[in-house]
């Protein structure tokens, strides 16, 4: 009985530990930010330290962690429309040989795309391979910073 009394509170200190731990990992890193990925949001079979070190890359390179999902997300700017719906048609055809599918938003001057991996569910090296695979074909096309990409201008905006 003083045995159960004691595993309680012991077991509550724990989960709110840990919940504390996982909310003081960064949702969204600074660029060049805090790279510590809790092993926790990494898919189960896979080379922890690999992951860990590509994905220490990656957020260097503007790429966010979401350790809630977890996914990793990036969104990219371009001068044109047309930029925008090319880079979703690159990364589209590379989604059917790889049969790994991102989460994209198009707008009209950008592109945000998230990669997870569901099976089992968390970073793989596919999402690591799908998100440098995205960062090649958006170089060839040429980015540029939020501020210069095209821009919709509401009525009455000048
Ligand atoms: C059944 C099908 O092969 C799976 O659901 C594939 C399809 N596309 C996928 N896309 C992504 N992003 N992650 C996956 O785990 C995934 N799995």
């Amino acid at each position: 009985m003083a045995g159960r009394r004691l595993a309680w509170p012991l077991r509550i200190k724990k989960t709110v530990a840990q919940n504390v731990q996982r909310s003081a990992l960064p949702i969204m890193n600074a660029p060049g930010g805090n790279s510590v990925i809790h092993d926790s949001i990494i898919s189960k079979g896979e080379d922890t330290r690999k992951i860990k070190e590509a994905m220490s890359v990656l957020l260097e390179k503007d790429w966010f962690v979401d350790v809630d999902e977890p996914e990793i997300k990036k969104t990219y700017h371009f001068k044109t429309y047309t930029k925008v719906a090319d880079l979703h048609n690159l990364i589209a055809v590379r989604c059917k040989s790889e049969n790994h599918h991102p989460t994209m938003i198009t707008k009209y001057g950008s592109l945000t795309v998230h990669w997870t991996t569901h099976h089992p569910r968390g970073l793989s090296n596919k999402d690591v391979r799908m998100a440098q695979y995205c960062d090649e074909q958006a170089a060839s096309i040429g980015t540029v910073k939020s501020d210069d990409a095209v821009k919709c201008k509401p009525e009455g905006s000048t």
